[in-house]
């Protein structure tokens, strides 16, 4: 059985995959926090920007088999090109649901199936394109991947301890304070923008869908 909060197609708005089209499977759930508000000063993450709790959004709702998950995402690929076909696993946290029936399947399609995780659990085999996020304190699990994209700036957090890991690129993305104050968050870019002037390694990610308002 396999929960999702919502499945729609859009660009991917961040990171290193930037302006492709994909099919995004929002799962249901996460392991850093419960999703509701009055949870968030206690939660083990607390700056998240997605709701993701519940099956009730578009597209979203719980699938027995991996083959009705595939059958709902190529609902929304449609007629695109088969050779283009491209998939985002995102959530919550995908990896508490992601497993070796459902990757399978969804390769079969002929899927490039990326994942958006927060590095706490340990990923299968087979994902093409896998961007880790680190969350504060909370241990990582998954040390490799195609991507490390990390939300800055984060209380007790530098940059360097991820630097090392083995990863393909490194990217730093501003917080969003979620509307709390628009100088914060400029101050955040900022700061992301001075980072990556003074160390090369790693590079600027926005959340481009932010900007343009698509989803
Ligand atoms: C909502 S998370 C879901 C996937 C997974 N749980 C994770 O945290 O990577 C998707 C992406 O949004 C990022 N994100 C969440 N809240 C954010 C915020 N307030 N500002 C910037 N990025 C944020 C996460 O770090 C992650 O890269
Ligand atoms: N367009 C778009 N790109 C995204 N990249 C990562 C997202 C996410 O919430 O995981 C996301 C999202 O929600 N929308
Ligand atoms: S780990 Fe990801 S989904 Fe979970 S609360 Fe943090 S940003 Fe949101
Ligand atoms: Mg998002």
């Amino acid at each position: 059985m396999y929960s999702f909060k919502e499945i729609f197609l859009t660009l991917q708005g961040e990171g290193g995959q930037a302006g492709r089209v994909a099919v995004f499977a929002r799962f249901a759930g996460c392991n850093l926090w419960s999703g509701r508000e009055e949870d968030r000063h206690k939660a083990l993450c607390n700056f998240c920007d997605t709701d993701f709790i519940g099956t009730d959004g578009e597209g979203g709702g719980k699938f027995t088999t991996a083959a009705d998950v595939v059958e709902a995402l190529d609902r929304f690929w449609g007629d695109l090109p088969r050779l283009e076909k491209s998939v985002v696993f995102t959530g919550g946290e995908p990896l508490l649901q992601m497993d070796a029936a459902l990757i399978s399947a969804v390769k079969s399609a002929g899927y490039f199936i990326a994942v958006e995780s927060n590095g706490t659990i340990a990923a299968p085999t087979g994902i093409d394109w896998l961007c880790i996020s680190p969350k504060a304190q909370n241990a990582l699990k998954q040390t490799s991947g195609q991507e490390l994209k990390l939300v800055y700036p984060q209380a007790g957090v530098d940059p360097e301890d991820f630097s090392g890991l083995d990863f393909e690129r490194f990217y730093l993305q501003p917080k969003d304070n979620l509307g709390a104050d628009k100088t914060e968050q400029m101050a955040n870019t900022q700061a992301v923008i001075e980072y990556c002037l003074k160390h090369p390694q790693w590079r600027l990610s926005l959340q481009t869908h932010k900007m343009t308002g698509i989803r």
